[in-house]
């Protein structure tokens, strides 16, 4: 997904940079797109304030000869030529001022449709594009950088439009008095153009490599900032530390910057200093014209004017198409973004999933991307209809990843998965989905009102409070919800106002909850009791296995108590089944199942012990 190492070098070459200019017929459709009447509005009115400059100086002109001659022509013609010069600024400062409120709004329009592109193709991916580094680079760039470049380009071209108009409106007064002065005026400010050019380029590449450290600075900033990390930062005092790190890639950061703004600096200088040298030449031929009366006084303010004129334009010129050509590379990366692959769903693939009566795993092997290790190796086992299967095992032996497979998050690996003896492969990723429900581990905890937490389990029953009470109340938490401020509709959390902050196991059950929303075929509960009491661990399994009466259930667990009651327990060690039965077969192999078990009956029963002598005493 990053731009590979020999892209990197061909970045420096012209010819790439020309190439990249490929983007424009795809950055004028979305700048159609987004508002095909501002856009055309703003373009008749930058083209008026590209000939503007010009008529203002013919109109000047005018006047001034018309004062020089008034006791020949009379003060009519000077009235006439001053209205003129007053009428038209007027019109010229009104227009403008309608061009700049235009372009503020097509701004906030264009900013928001890049936005959603972005959000759109984010939400697109595959987990395995998500998790991939490059991909997010290519995020960070797109929501960083490239999200204002159309506008920017935009601008720029509109900016170089009305700049040629003026230019060559200006050249033109120039051609009729010395033709070899306009040529010369348009010629030198080409050649900075090159230089300017490298150290774009260079300026580029320095921030498409800075990238992975940007990241990093973000995330340390973040650890400070974000209410999540606070309490850890606070109590191992890792404030100075963090503050630290993120100054040093600052510091990094900013010697980059310096040395390139200096040779920017003396690149600049050198052609401000030629720029000078012939301004001064011109300026001088004019004033020689003047001074043997080749020209009337009017004239001569017009072409000094011409001259300033035409030498900032075409400077502007050239800084407009070196900005354009930075604008590519960066707008490239988003068009890079919006271009991911992202896998097409096969028409042929079953929508209609029946339910979801057993699953079977047959010989399945894992391995995630770029990861050399094997996360499960030929993993078999059945689970069949309405049986709970306990899936344990030392923390890294596989087991969230069977959950990743079976629904779906991850679809390339080894063996097959059977759903009611069909290939999973065969369905339709998001219609059996559908049938599931999952509690992972690592659950959200939205920080939106409390009908959204649990009601976002079937987004299409938000408004139903019967269904969401019904939710909560088989996780346990109706009371909670009913004790809330604006029960359902109570902002939950402490990010935004008057949010209620639950504790951590009453987030897991909102997690619960949610899951509950749905009337699934399969519960599956990655850890659920991790943060749950004992009373409350007990609470959900019972409510849980309530639940999945005729359906299928899933858990993972390291408590041993609450395993035993399922059907079926999948013990998991480096991402192979080795062990395989009900609670008292497992204990009658005497395994590691049997061993694991007895180590926490122990470990409780030394607790419970200790307790008493500790009250005794
Ligand atoms: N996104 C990922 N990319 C690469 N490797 C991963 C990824 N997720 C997990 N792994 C690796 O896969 C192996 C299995 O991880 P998995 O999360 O399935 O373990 P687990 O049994 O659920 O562990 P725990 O009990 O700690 O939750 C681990 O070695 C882990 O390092």
């Amino acid at each position: 997904m990053a731009i590979r190492k020999e892209e990197e070098s061909s970045i420096m070459s012209v010819a790439n940079i020309i190439k990249s200019f490929r983007y424009w017929p795809r950055i004028m459709r979305l700048l159609w797109a987004t508002n095909a009447k501002g856009l055309v509005a703003i373009m008749v009115l930058n083209l008026f304030h590209g000939v503007s400059p010009i008529i203002v100086l013919i109109l000047t002109k005018n006047l001034i000869n018309a004062i020089t001659y008034s006791w020949n022509t009379g003060f009519n013609v000077v009235l006439w030529a001053f209205g003129g010069l007053v009428g038209f600024t007027l019109l010229s400062q009104l227009l403008s001022l309608a061009q700049s409120y235009l372009e503020s709004l097509f701004k906030v329009l264009l900013m928001n449709r890049i936005n959603r592109l972005i959000m759109e193709k984010s939400i697109s991916l595959s987990l395995k594009d998500f998790e991939n580094a490059g991909v997010q680079d290519a995020l960070k760039l797109a929501q960083n950088e490239a999200g204002h470049r159309p506008y920017q380009i935009m601008q720029q071209m509109l900016a170089l439009i009305s700049g040629v108009v003026t230019l060559f409106s200006a050249a033109g007064i120039l051609i009729v008095f010395r033709w070899w002065m306009a040529f010369i005026l348009l010629i030198i400010p080409f050649t900075s153009f090159y230089s300017f050019l490298r150290i774009g380029q260079q300026e580029f590449l320095l921030q498409f490599k800075r990238i992975p450290k940007m990241r990093k600075a973000w995330y340390y900033s973040f650890l400070m900032t974000n209410d999540k990390n606070f309490k850890e930062v606070k109590l191992y005092q890792l404030g100075k530390y963090l503050l630290g790190c993120y100054n040093k890639l600052f510091r990094g950061f900013y010697c980059e910057d310096k040395h390139i703004a200096k040779k920017r600096l003396n690149v600049g200088i050198l052609f401000q200093f030629i720029n000078l040298m012939v301004n001064g030449l011109m300026m001088f031929v004019v004033l020689r014209a003047a001074f043997f009366q080749e020209i009337e006084i009017g004239t001569v303010v017009a072409l000094t004017q011409t001259i300033t004129m035409t030498q900032s334009n075409s400077q502007s010129l050239i800084s407009g198409i070196l900005s354009l050509c930075q604008h590519n590379l960066y707008l490239k990366q988003l068009f890079v973004f919006l271009d991911l692959k992202v896998k097409k769903v096969v028409k042929e693939k079953c929508v209609d999933v029946p339910a979801i009566e057993t699953i079977e795993f047959k010989n399945v092997s894992f391995q995630y991307p770029d990861n050399p290790n094997y996360a499960l190796r030929h993993v078999s086992f059945k689970i069949k209809p309405g049986e709970t299967i306990a899936i344990v095992g030392r923390n890294g032996s596989g087991k969230t990843t069977l959950i990743k497979l079976l629904t779906q998050l991850y679809d390339e690996f080894e063996g097959d998965i059977l759903i009611n003896g069909m290939s999973i492969r065969s369905f339709d990723q998001d219609a059996l989905r559908q049938r599931m429900t999952v509690v992972f581990q690592d659950f959200v905890q939205y920080e939106l009102n409390m009908r959204h937490n649990i009601g976002f389990g079937h987004v299409n029953r938000l408004d139903s409070d019967d269904v969401i009470m019904e939710a909560a109340k088989r996780a346990g938490i109706d009371s909670l919800v009913e004790d809330l401020p604006q029960e359902l509709d109570t902002q939950i959390g402490r990010l935004f106002e008057q949010g209620s902050q639950l504790s951590g196991g009453q987030w897991q059950r909102v997690a619960i909850a949610r899951a509950f929303m749905r009337q699934a075929d399969v519960y599956i509960l990655d850890e659920p009791s991790s943060m749950l009491d004992p009373e409350s661990e007990r609470d959900v399994f019972e409510k849980f296995r309530e639940l999945i009466h005729q359906h299928i259930g899933i858990f993972i667990s390291h408590r041993y108590t609450s395993i035993k009651y399922a059907d079926h327990i999948v013990m998991m060690d480096q991402g192979k089944v080795i062990e395989l039965g009900s609670h008292q077969e497992l204990i009658a192999k005497d395994g590691v199942y049997a061993y694991l078990y007895n180590m926490q009956l122990a470990a409780y029963s030394e607790g419970e012990k200790e307790e008493v002598q500790y009250d005794v005493g």
